[in-house]
């Protein structure tokens, strides 16, 4: 990620919808807070999610930010997202890590 800006990173349960089930599920291979950065590759002006589990730094998302995302803020720290393929969810820590992510997701989709 050298050629990568980290623009915010917060802390987050990450899920994705298990749309069979209709139920959210953990993201990773187990439930659990990991950090979650917004990256943004200056020169290709492209923007990504990564997220790594805070215990064992396995990469539970890491999804392009297209034109267009709906930046769904369900509750004050829990914000949701579609790509083509799944619904992610991320269950934040606090108030204030949930609204510096959102600024930036909002923004990053602005500046697309
Ligand atoms: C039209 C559409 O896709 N709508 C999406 C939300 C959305 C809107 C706009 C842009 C993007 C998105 Cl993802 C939607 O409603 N979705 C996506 C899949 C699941 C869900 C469809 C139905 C259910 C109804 C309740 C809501 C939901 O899942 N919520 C609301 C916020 C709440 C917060 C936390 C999570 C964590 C566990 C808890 C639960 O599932 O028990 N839960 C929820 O119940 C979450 N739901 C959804 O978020």
């Amino acid at each position: 990620m050298s050629n990568e800006l980290s623009l915010t990173s917060g802390r987050a349960n990450v899920m994705v919808y298990d749309d069979v089930n209709k139920k959210w599920v953990p993201a990773g291979t187990t439930n659990g807070f990991a950090k979650v950065h917004i990256y943004h590759h200056v020169v290709n002006n492209t923007y990504r999610v990564v997220g790594r589990k805070l215990q064992d730094q396995e990469v539970v998302i890491n999804c392009a930010i297209l034109k267009g995302l709906k930046y769904n803020q369900a509750t004050p720290t829990f914000h949701q997202w579609r790509d083509n393929k799944r619904v992610y969810g991320l269950s934040f820590s606090s108030v204030d890590d949930a609204n510096s992510f959102a600024n930036t997701m909002l923004r990053a989709i602005d500046n697309l």
